[in-house]
């Protein structure tokens, strides 16, 4: 328990005193005239909650930091920086003040709610493609030029440091390491740079080593855009390839060459050269062969955006197979380790820096280059779980954890249960309404085609919506119902052909769902998109493996994303065709219930996979073969 955490009374609890920490401030706690909802998470110099107006249960919501120490300079310079920079992508500062807490006075900051997630996390929760790390990208320099403008830096960029909003808005938080001209020093020596050591251009990092072995004889390390731009290239370098860049610690031997890195489209062959060489340029080792400054460089990508064509929408990462965990890299054998030599503890502690580099680089390539489904689906619901908590009862277990810390005050433990009881069920607990909650009802295809029309305001899930799980569950098998006698002891005979796994597929699967009509608002959605009963077009079978028609692909029972290839209606090359397949019977089932079109429209369709009948194996002893190129086919019921 903090010692700054005073006995306060609770305004009009009748239990008695109960104590409370700047850091576990309860859900219904009063700071000033707001009322915490939740904890969102605590940070170096202050921690975070959602808040709204007191008094106005169901009011917008608001963040709310609250700084640990009183007269905390990091604070204050956030507090000056998001009252110069005012920019959409720049979280906004809406007030600030000090909160009386016993006999401490906390320095708060209010800023706008941002429902979203951290840039990694959204990159991790989904296989992005260019296009949609391009957006990103142009949104982050345009932030970050309004900063430059007003003589400011953000001197901490990093992707924890950018939310993504559900709409694909991003904003930029955690400007307290900041600088602008004419700022106050944050420490006593301004000795140590700002931000994390993985952000640093190779410049800081020299700077960094010299002054760790001449402490107190170097100037303040003089932070530039230049440095500020490598840190965006950093990021976007992970976000594109899944990988850090290599710290730059030496010039790169080859003359002409402005950095010692390996060319992207090496770790990722699926990005786009424009989008490596300017991640390339962003990370130049001098800083005058980086881009000239963030605005000129949004321009440049936007330009780029304007015409870049479909392979910007293809996914940027490959859904991973299993692998054997148990594999290893011979890097992650014993770090440096042993005596140090007098005068060499700085070199050892940079060949270790880079050591641990080099080991997470390996981890990072053999983990992360090859997206593993289950472990996107793991995020992608850890990420709505978490969205969902901030809003509702998450704010309840953030409680209960910050409780358990407090519980070593019995006090605190008899006051927080008291409460509990006193506080009643229907307290200050949030409505159903929050945004959280309706992110994830806007992602269901709608019924009636007016909504279906709007534009999402989300990225699509991975998994099915609601809908398309309605249309799609499995129901009891009705194989007797599908398949003719003749048809079905054909796939029995198959099924005796092929190997023990193939076995165990033919043995569990379903062979085809239910019949079932398609929804009103999929007909009407069809009608104005012109595609017409008994039309189709080409598809990849799976977005992320395009391929010939003449090649094969395996493929499983469960959820698919299929590529449109060749335009149809008023879908466009590009558009992406969610659905299931099933691949029990003699010939592959699938069903598209929804298509999203490469701005991320989306509509709900009927679409069946291959014709009505399904899609005959593409060899006659592999059950799920199929072709890397199909093709769809509209219906207006599924068969
Ligand atoms: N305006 C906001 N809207 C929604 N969530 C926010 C907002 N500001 C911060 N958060 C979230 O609150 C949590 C804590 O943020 P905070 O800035 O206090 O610390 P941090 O960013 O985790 O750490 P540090 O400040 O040391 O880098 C983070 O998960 C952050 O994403």
């Amino acid at each position: 328990m903090s010692s700054e955490s005073p006995e306060v009374e609770r305004p009009g609890a009748e239990l008695g005193r109960i104590l409370l920490s700047a850091e576990w401030l309860p859900p219904g706690t009063r700071v000033d005239r707001w009322e915490v909802v939740g904890r969102l998470g605590a940070g170096g110099y202050g921690t975070t909650y959602s808040v709204r107006r007191a008094g106005r249960m169901r009011g917008r919501l608001y963040a709310l930091k609250l700084s640990r120490r009183p007269g905390e300079r990091w604070f204050a310079r956030e507090v000056a920086l998001l009252a110069r920079v005012r920019h959409r992508s720049v979280v906004r500062l809406v007030t600030h003040g000090a909160w009386r807490l016993g006999p401490v006075e906390h320095p708060y900051l209010v800023m706008e709610y941002v429902d979203g997630e951290s840039l990694y996390d959204w990159a991790l929760a989904r296989n992005p493609t260019a296009r949609q790390v391009a957006r990103l990208l142009v949104q982050v320099l345009e932030a970050l030029a309004a900063a430059h403008r007003e003589g400011a830096l953000h001197r901490d960029f990093k992707g924890d440091n950018v939310l993504v909003a559900a709409d694909g808005k991003v904003k930029l938080l955690d400007w307290g390491a900041g600088w602008y001209a004419g700022a106050p020093s944050l420490t006593a020596t301004a000795q140590l740079p700002p931000g994390s050591p993985r952000y640093y251009s190779p410049q800081l990092l020299r700077w960094r080593a010299l002054a760790e072995r001449r402490p107190g004889d170097m100037e303040p390390y003089r932070y530039a855009i230049s440095d500020e731009l490598y840190a965006v290239g950093v990021t976007f370098h992970h976000l594109l390839t899944d990988q850090y860049p290599a710290l730059q610690w030496l010039a790169p031997q080859e003359p002409l060459s402005p950095h010692g890195l390996h060319p992207l489209r090496e770790l990722n062959p699926r990005l786009p050269g424009v989008l490596e060489s300017v991640v390339l340029r962003l990370l130049a080792f001098l800083p005058e062969h980086r881009p000239e400054g963030a605005a000129v460089l949004a321009g440049e990508v936007r330009r780029a955006l304007a015409v870049a064509d479909t392979a910007w929408d293809a996914p940027l990462f490959d859904w991973r197979e299993r692998t054997s965990s148990g594999s290893r890299t011979t890097f992650e054998a014993a770090e440096a380790r042993g005596p140090v030599m007098p005068g060499q503890e700085v070199a050892l502690r940079e060949a270790r820096a880079r050591h641990v580099e080099e080991v997470h680089r390996w981890r990072e390539a053999r983990e992360l280059r090859h997206r593993d489904p289950e472990k996107v689906a793991a995020a992608e619901a850890r990420a709505l779980a978490a969205v969902r908590r901030r809003g509702t009862s998450g704010s309840s277990h953030s409680l209960i954890r910050g409780g358990l810390g407090v519980l070593l005050v019995g006090t605190l433990v008899a006051g927080l249960t008291l409460w509990k009881l006193w506080e009643g069920p229907s307290s200050v607990r949030p409505d159903s309404t929050l945004a959280p909650v309706k992110t994830v009802q806007l992602m269901a295809p709608s019924a009636r085609l007016d909504q279906a029309r709007a534009p999402l305001t989300g990225t699509p899930p991975l998994s099915p919506t609601q809908q398309e799980k309605e249309d799609m569950s499995i129901r009891a098998p009705r194989q007797t119902a599908v398949v003719s006698p003749a048809g079905r002891s054909q796939a029995l005979k198959r099924c005796s052909l092929v190997g023990a796994a193939a076995l165990a597929a033919c043995a569990g699967s379903q062979v085809r769902p239910d019949p079932s009509r398609c929804p009103d608002g999929a007909l009407e959605a069809m009608r104005e998109l012109n595609m017409e009963k008994g039309g189709g077009a080409d598809i990849y079978t799976d977005a992320n493996l395009p391929g010939a028609a003449s090649k094969e692909l395996l493929v499983r029972e469960g959820p698919i994303v299929s590529m449109l290839i060749k335009r149809f209606g008023k879908l466009p090359v590009g558009t992406r065709l969610h659905g299931r397949l099933w691949t029990g019977g003699p010939q592959v089932t699938g069903r598209y219930t929804r298509a999203e079109l490469p701005d991320r429209r989306s509509y709900p369709v009927c679409l069946v996979f291959g014709n009505i009948d399904g899609f005959e194996w593409a060899s006659p002893h592999t059950p799920g073969a199929v072709t890397h190129t199909a093709a769809f086919t509209v219906v207006d019921s599924f068969p």
